[in-house]
């Protein structure tokens, strides 16, 4: 077995994305093909309404796909009943309804929900799952507040922290980092990519802050009307995708510094 195919957690071969009725067939991106490798952080960015979010709503069997194949650790997607897929994809979509009048412990501990026994009941091992997760997103203090208690910022935290309390090897994650100030998007981001290197996860994380994603991400997935791009940063970077990112005029990516700035 090659070396990528004994890590590879999530593959797509030939993917069309997008939404079909009875009358029509919406195709929003074709012929995407990925790999991410456990321990990655990645991630899929492009301009508003280009598909992300259909893409990860896609990648984690919410949606089905229209054509060609999701591959969760070398399985096909439509082939894994849900409650496995839960072991396997922990997912933290935008705007979630959440009820707000859980605790953060309550709430970190609903990651638990796909092992846990029919009323629900935490073991020893959930508590200590819990435990682990408030431990690695650094949220310990916050854990017998209400939800309705907390920042956004914090509120984003909790909600990473039930994604690790959930324990699959793959998270996905719908702009973790919407309503944050710069800071607070940069301290989640290098979060994500420090929980990458000590529990070797991989996270999927689709996110406008391009700048951040290209200094902190292993591979970048950069979606475009017309195709979708993949590479580490660098490849990214020395192939010229990134200058045809946004329409032309207003923001240009300058290579030296590796970043998009306003055109003067
Ligand atoms: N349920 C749906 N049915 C049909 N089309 C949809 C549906 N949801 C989204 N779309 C369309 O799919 C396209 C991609 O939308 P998507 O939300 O995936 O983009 P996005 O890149 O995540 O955008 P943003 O950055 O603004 O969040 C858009 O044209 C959108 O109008």
């Amino acid at each position: 077995m090659e070396k990528s195919q004994q890590h590879s957690i999530l593959k797509t071969t030939n993917l069309d994305i997008g939404y079909s009725t009875k009358a029509k067939k919406t195709i929003i991106a074709k012929a995407i093909d990925i790999e991410v490798n456990q321990g990655e952080l990645v991630a899929v960015i492009g301009v508003n309404g280009v598909g992300k979010s259909t893409f990860l709503r896609t990648l984690s069997g919410v949606q089905d796909a229209l054509q060609g194949e999701v591959l969760v650790k070398h399985q096909k997607i439509k082939q894994i009943d849900s409650l496995e897929l839960a072991s396997l994809i922990s997912l933290v979509l935008t705007e979630q309804p959440i009820s707000k009048n859980l605790s953060v412990f309550e709430l970190v501990a609903l990651g638990r929900q796909p092992y846990t026994n029919w009323i629900g009941r935490l073991g020893k091992n959930d508590l200590r799952q819990i435990k682990k997760a408030l431990q690695h997103v650094g949220i310990e203090d916050l854990q017998n507040k209400k939800c309705y208690e907390l920042s956004d910022g914090q509120l984003q935290k909790v909600l990473i922290a039930r994604a690790i309390a959930q324990n699959t090897p793959l998270v996905i994650l719908d702009e973790p980092t919407t309503h944050l100030d710069l800071y607070h998007k940069a301290y989640v981001l290098k979060l994500l990519k420090k929980l990458t290197r000590k529990t070797n996860k991989a996270i999927v994380f689709a996110s406008h802050e391009i700048n951040l994603a290209i200094q902190l991400c292993d591979k970048i997935i950069l979606m475009q009307p017309d195709k979708v791009s993949t590479g580490s940063p660098r490849k990214l970077l020395e192939s010229g995708a990134f200058s045809s990112v946004f329409p032309e005029g207003l923001i240009v990516f300058d290579k030296a510094s590796a970043s998009f700035k306003i055109k003067p």
